[in-house]
């Protein structure tokens, strides 16, 4: 069949020509923004990093680093001169490159053997710190033969006495630990100023005289089980020497040494193993006395801090039901509302996110845009907001997207007021009912918001109507409506979902007899809940969920903090509560439908806790299908836009089977 005309709506292979901004960094006086521009590319099937350069004044982009490879992290000198990034422009193991901006002349810094990170400018633009891992000695015990020489035997053996062994992302984790450097800004040779068997974490930042960099980590002997500990350090360049400026029990992480050196900003919380703690920003003398929270009021948790010029200011983003802002905050700890409608990177499900910086007169560069549209890169002067990039309009400017609505619902369970957002097939009619699906989101401490979701769009595309829910537990609500689920996830999240489910019912948008319901990681937990609790939807798909607990906390990469903060108790010790708060309890209840669905190198809600589930679905003779997304970790499901396509193209067809499907096949 011939195409009559150009695809109006949003499909699977538009993936591949999405783009989104990340990372804005806007010249201290203000003048350019580099960012990360990351693009589909339809020949290696992944999503590339570029650096560009946008005017200010004109919007005119110039590419930094563009090439083969992929560029990332732009950071300006203190003059604003050069801009250094890391790149792996000539192949191997990525690298620090300079550019002076004048010449237009790039040139690579760094001859490292492994991938530098965090990377700092000394105030003086002179130097430049990094962190690294230096790989360590695998725990050994016995040995192998001999080998004959030019024999070909298989890898060692691998042995480990670590409790991080593995990581998401990173699969089977090699021994080492990250340690901070420094190199000439100019070229030359890097220098170690960290050692031990400990992780010296970024980001880091240089006191304005240069003489010492300050980190955060865990040096004490116990930090393998203690998973969110961290203190502030300064580390002197010149001997070494470090000094602690934090003390207490919880995280003291990301310092910032204000420009006049008087003060440093950071963040952090006491440790009381809840399940969810505000990150405040503190603050305190240079020298670590003086400490004090500024943003206790705000009952809101703090991601980023940047100090203003003058040093008299932070700004700080942070979410508020759902969106993401900036904040200015004062030192006297007034907090002014200084930009909204942040928009972060991630493009397959509407989480809150964005990035920011700030130039030297307080003009922002922030991440943002519409609800139906990856993020592009908004100046913001006062109440001015002047949008410099549009890296979409010739994809999507072309296409009916779904309009995205907001919605607030009373939870049946104790009238708590429940937030979402509904997603509408394009086209949409007022007064016109649609198959409803229910997309949970994980965490389970995070927070959904009227931000970009190449999933809800290809699911709108296809007829369906998509309600993005935060229900308690969510973050951007503060710790009360947060830790709501403390020790009791999933729990009274239910009624809230289910709540929300029945306000667009009666608002009209959704057709009872036609609601589906997926979600995933702590999505995927609730979605297999759901179908344990009740037979309101014709069919699930749960994706990278938990479905034991007591497995999730011995398989997974985040064991300890699984049983510490959110059982407190191991699974032996409370069998009871794993039990009963896992989804397996309930399987013998489910009638629905289910398709079950796996990264088949997640490591953070392992393979295996998708195949538990399978496998006991089969056995109770429920229909079940298990998907598992080739080489595709927890963090990157949707990182690969087949894969992602394919993923949505999935579940759109299990639950296409059982749409048009006569009622009494469902019975
Ligand atoms: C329920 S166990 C771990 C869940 C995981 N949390 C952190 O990694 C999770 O829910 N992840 C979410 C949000 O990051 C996801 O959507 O993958």
């Amino acid at each position: 069949i011939q195409a009559t005309g150009p695809e109006r709506h949003f499909t699977g292979a538009d993936l591949f020509s999405l783009e989104v901004a990340a990372d804005p960094q806007i010249s201290p006086d203000g003048s350019q923004v580099a960012y990360v521009r990351r693009s589909g590319d339809i020949m290696t099937d992944q999503f590339r990093s570029t650096i560009w350069l946008v005017d200010t004044r004109s919007s005119e982009q110039t590419p930094i680093a563009a090439g083969p490879g992929g560029h990332f992290s732009p950071r300006w000198s203190p003059d604003g001169s050069r801009l250094a990034y890391i790149s792996s422009a000539e192949g191997g193991t990525t690298q620090i490159f300079v550019r002076w901006m004048e010449s237009g002349e790039a040139v690579r810094l760094t001859n490292l053997p492994y991938a530098p990170g965090s990377i700092a400018w000394s105030p003086d633009g002179t130097r430049i710190a990094y962190s690294m891992l230096i790989p360590g000695e695998s725990a050994g015990l016995g040995s192998a033969p001999d080998a004959p020489e030019g024999a070909e035997w298989a890898d060692p053996l691998d042995v480990t006495t670590a409790v991080g062994y593995r990581a998401d992302g990173q699969g089977y984790l090699r021994p080492g630990f990250n340690q901070i450097f420094v190199v000439p800004a100019d070229g030359g040779t890097a220098r170690q100023l960290s050692f031990g068997d400990y992780h010296h974490g970024g980001p880091l930042s240089w006191t304005p005289d240069g003489r010492a960099i300050l980190f955060s980590g865990d040096l004490t002997p116990d930090w393998e089980m203690d998973p969110v500990e961290g203190e502030i350090y300064s580390l002197d360049v010149t001997t070494s020497a470090i000094t602690p400026l934090t003390d207490r029990n919880g995280p003291d992480v990301n310092p910032v040494v204000s420009p006049d050196g008087r003060h440093i900003a950071w963040l952090g919380f006491d440790d009381q193993r809840r399940g969810y703690e505000n990150v405040l920003l503190h603050v305190s003398d240079s020298d670590g006395s003086n400490q004090r929270v500024l943003t206790g009021a705000l009952d809101r948790s703090i991601n980023t801090a940047i100090w203003s010029a003058n040093s008299r200011a932070v700004y700080v983003s942070y979410d508020d039901h759902g969106q993401t802002k900036v904040a200015r905050v004062s030192l006297s700890g007034s907090i002014t509302t200084v930009a909204e409608g942040l928009n972060g990177a991630s493009l397959d499900r509407p989480y809150s996110g964005g990035s920011f910086s700030v130039a030297r007169d307080g003009t922002l560069a922030i991440t943002s845009g519409p609800a139906t549209s990856p993020a592009d890169i908004v100046l913001v002067r006062g109440s001015n907001r002047r949008q410099l990039t549009h890296l979409n309009d010739d994809l999507l400017g072309h296409k009916v997207m779904g309009e995205v609505r907001r919605m607030e619902t009373a939870s049946t369970f104790d009238g708590r007021p429940i937030e979402s957002w509904l997603t509408l097939p394009p086209g949409h009619v007022e007064g016109q009912r649609h198959p409803l699906i229910l997309e949970i989101h994980g965490g389970p401490f995070a927070a959904y918001g009227p931000h970009f979701s190449t999933d809800n769009q290809l699911y709108a595309a296809a007829g369906y109507a998509v309600l993005s829910v935060n229900p308690r537990g969510s973050t951007s609500y503060g710790t009360e409506f947060a830790n709501l689920i403390h020790h009791a996830y999933p729990g009274n999240d239910y009624h809230d979902l289910m709540s929300a489910v029945d306000g667009v019912i009666a608002a009209g948008f959704a057709d009872p007899d036609q609601l589906f319901v997926t979600g995933g990681s702590g999505g995927g937990v609730l979605t297999s809940w759901i179908v344990g609790n009740t037979n309101r939807f014709r069919a699930a798909a749960t994706q990278k969920p938990v479905i034991n607990w007591t497995t999730q906390a011995l398989i997974s990469d985040i064991p300890v903090f699984v049983a510490n903060y959110w059982f407190g108790a191991l699974p032996w010790e409370d069998q009871q509560s794993y039990w009963s708060r896992s989804p397996l309890s309930l399987v013998g209840n489910v009638e629905t439908p289910t398709l079950v669905l796996v990264g088949g190198e997640d490591e953070r809600t392992p393979v295996s806790e998708a195949e538990q589930y399978y496998m006991a679905l089969r056995m109770e003779g429920v229909p079940t299908t298990l998907i598992r997304v080739p080489g595709a970790s927890h963090g990157g499901l949707a990182a690969r836009p087949s894969q992602s396509a394919a993923k949505a193209s999935a579940i759109l067809a299990w639950f296409d089977r059982y749409r048009n499907a006569p009622n009494d096949i469902m019975e």
